[in-house]
């Protein structure tokens, strides 16, 4: 079994144990009452390369990574930073993230707030919204084409915007298939962990100008921001390389500046 199928499998257990709690009838509604979502697509293409700044205690690949106690002062210090979206990793098992972090970071900043996890299940949708939540993860190597489109489907028709993650050229062509428009290549291969930044430099060239083209994971510094800049990226996404920093709020500030500063690549649409 890869990591990423076992992660699934924790996800489902702890999903079965939610439903009990709150039933899908009861979750709809809930997110059906929360305040509308953001504009996401607005925030992620902006005219010069973006940051989503992440919420992330631990990983598979790394172990602890930062006790991060308070994810909200985390969020603003990221907000008043420059990140363009800020990503809260809600998965408990592996990376030590819960839906209480959502609600801690929705309550105190105004960008738009990605639920980052492992969405097998309309429930999860939902539940996203009805936690805050402006954009959600689909990791097209769990999902079957089926479940992926109609997944799709229903973060869009409750206003928010998928983020549709892949690694290779063929999950990119399914996520195409699915009516993805913002697509992010993870550098990281989650069935070994192994992270290879040059994927994204194969893998964007062959993706559509009128996609919003998001670069996942290895952004240590600017320069990383910059080759992934080149080979154009509206924006990375970057988790380790901040939290695990001893300034993660001047870490970012370095990043955004990057970003925006006249030598590096713009997006092209
Ligand atoms: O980070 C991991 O080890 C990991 C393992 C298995 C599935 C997902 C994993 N990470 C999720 C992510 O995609 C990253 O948190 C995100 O892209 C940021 O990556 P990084 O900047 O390298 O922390």
């Amino acid at each position: 079994m890869s990591i990423l199928e076992s992660i699934v499998d924790g996800v489902r257990e702890d999903l079965a144990v939610r439903e009990a709690a709150i039933p899908f009838d009861a979750i709809k509604e809930l997110a059906a009452k929360a305040p509308a979502p953001r504009d996401a697509m607005s925030a992620l293409r902006g005219s010069d390369v973006g940051v989503i700044a992440e919420v992330k205690r631990r990983s598979p690949s790394k172990g602890d990574l930062a006790a991060i106690a308070d994810p909200a002062a985390l969020a603003k210090d990221y907000a008043e930073a420059g990140a363009r979206v800020i990503s809260v990793l809600t998965e408990q098992r592996r990376f030590g993230g819960s839906l209480a972090d959502l609600d801690a970071v929705r309550a105190v900043v105004d960008i738009p707030v990605l639920r980052k996890d492992f969405i097998v299940s309309p429930y999860q949708v939902h539940e996203a919204r009805a936690h805050g939540a402006d954009l959600v993860l689909l990791i097209v190597a769990a999902l079957e084409q089926n479940a992926l489109a109609s997944l799709l489907d229903r973060v869009e028709s409750l206003g928010m915007t998928a983020l549709v993650e892949v690694h290779t050229a063929e999950e990119a062509d399914r996520a195409l298939e699915a009516g993805a428009k913002v697509i992010g290549v993870n550098a990281r291969d989650l069935h070994t962990l192994e992270v290879d930044r040059d994927v994204f430099g194969r893998l964007a060239p062959g993706l559509p100008s009128g996609i919003v083209k998001i670069a996942e994971s290895g952004v240590r510094g600017p320069s990383d921001l910059m080759t992934y800049a080149g080979a154009g990226a509206d924006a990375v996404l970057v988790g380790e390389g901040l939290v695990a920093s001893d300034d993660p709020r001047a870490a970012l500030i370095q990043l955004v500046t990057a970003g925006s500063h006249p030598a590096c690549p713009r997006p092209s649409r």
